[in-house]
This record gives structure tokens, C-alpha cells and sequence, in this order.
């Protein structure tokens, strides 16, 4: 490392996915790239802005798009949005175009992680505990189809996170 390969990472909303991705990143000498902020800057819009113009699949239109494209770098780390999973050609991008990890949490620790941030369109409702469930039970069966690496990351701070995964990504090129 730094390698070609690049390095997908996916999960739900407060997995950790952007905060990993950088420190990750700068670790293995590679490129960064976070989905949204990438789609934020290519639309000059917020996600919560995007949201409210165009709906939830208006973004998703945008964020299929900034995938393919951002697939096809090679050595990024990519942070992708929690939602990502949910269309077919995403999926079949990140699964054949790099190296997919799926960081894990609990609802209980997604909660405590995104209280205070209100970029989160689709948890900006009476119980975002209620949606993250709903939507953990759609979606970790499509993080699993995709991912090459699972690790939970509760209770487990970031250094420990990245650390861990260099480690398997390691055992993964030998
Ligand atoms: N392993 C971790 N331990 C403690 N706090 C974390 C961990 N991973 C992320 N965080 C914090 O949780 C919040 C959400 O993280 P973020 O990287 O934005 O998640 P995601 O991109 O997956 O939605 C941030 O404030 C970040 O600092
Ligand atoms: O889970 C989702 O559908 C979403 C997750 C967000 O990204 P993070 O997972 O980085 O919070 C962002 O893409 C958007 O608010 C929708
Ligand atoms: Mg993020």
C-alpha cells in the first residue's frame, strides 16, 4: 500500500463511513472521496437541500451517477452514503470495482452518533430510532451481498477501526 485497489466502504447512517474513510486514507497514502460531499460539490447544493427540491430519488439519481463515476478511480477510499445499497447497479459497481467494507453499528450507537447532525434528511422525523431499524432490516442483507469485509464497530474508536482494517485488508492481498 498505497495500491490500485481501491476501497469501498458502506454501512448505515453514523457507521462511520466518512471519519474512517479520511483517517484510512491518509494512513495507506491514498486518495479520500466521500460520496455526498462530492455529490454536494458537482450540485452546489446541500443533501438536505437536494432532498427537499427533488425528493429522495432525485438524490438517489445523482448519487447512482457520482458512484459510477467515482468506481472507476482507482486507489480511492470511497465513503459512500448509507443508502447506496438500495439500487442494483450501485451494488454491482462497488462489488466489482474494489475492495468493499461494510462497518457495522447498532441502532443504539447510530442514535448516539448522529443526534447533534441534522444533514440527515431521513432522520429528521419523531424517532429516528424507529427508521434506522426499518432500515437496517432492508438494507444489511444488500451491505453483506457487497461486502468483502465486515467489522463491528461499536464501542471500538476510530484509531481501533482503522487499524483493524488495514490488518484484513492486508491478509486479503497475500
Ligand atoms: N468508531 C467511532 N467511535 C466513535 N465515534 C465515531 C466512530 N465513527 C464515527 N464516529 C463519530 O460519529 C459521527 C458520525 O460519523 P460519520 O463518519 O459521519 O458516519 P457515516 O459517514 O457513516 O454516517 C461523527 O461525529 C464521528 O466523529
Ligand atoms: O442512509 C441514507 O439513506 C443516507 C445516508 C447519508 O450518508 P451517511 O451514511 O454518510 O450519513 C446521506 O447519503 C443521505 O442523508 C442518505
Ligand atoms: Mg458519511
Amino acid at each position: 500500500m498505497p495500491s490500485d485497489q481501491s476501497i469501498f466502504l458502506v454501512g448505515p447512517m453514523g457507521a462511520g463511513k466518512t471519519t474512517i474513510g479520511r483517517l484510512l486514507s491518509s494512513e495507506l497514502g491514498m486518495e479520500f472521496v466521500d460520496s455526498d460531499k462530492y455529490i454536494e460539490e458537482r450540485c452546489g447544493a446541500t443533501i438536505p437541500w437536494i432532498f427537499d427540491m427533488e425528493g429522495e430519488a432525485g438524490f438517489r439519481d445523482r448519487e447512482e451517477q457520482a458512484i459510477d463515476q467515482l468506481t472507476l478511480r482507482s486507489g480511492v477510499v470511497l465513503a459512500t452514503g448509507g443508502g447506496v445499497v438500495m439500487r442494483d447497479l450501485n451494488r454491482e459497481h462497488l462489488s466489482s470495482r474494489g475492495v468493499v467494507v461494510y462497518l457495522c453499528t447498532s441502532v443504539e450507537q447510530q442514535i448516539a452518533r448522529t443526534a447533534k447532525d441534522k444533514n440527515r434528511p431521513l432522520l429528521q422525523t419523531a424517532n429516528p430510532a424507529q427508521v434506522l431499524r426499518d432500515l437496517f432490516k432492508k438494507r444489511d442483507p444488500l451491505y453483506r451481498e457487497v461486502a468483502d469485509i465486515i467489522l463491528q464497530t461499536d464501542q471500538r474508536n476510530p484509531r481501533w477501526v482503522v487499524s483493524e482494517l488495514k490488518k484484513r485488508i492486508k491478509a486479503m492481498e497475500s
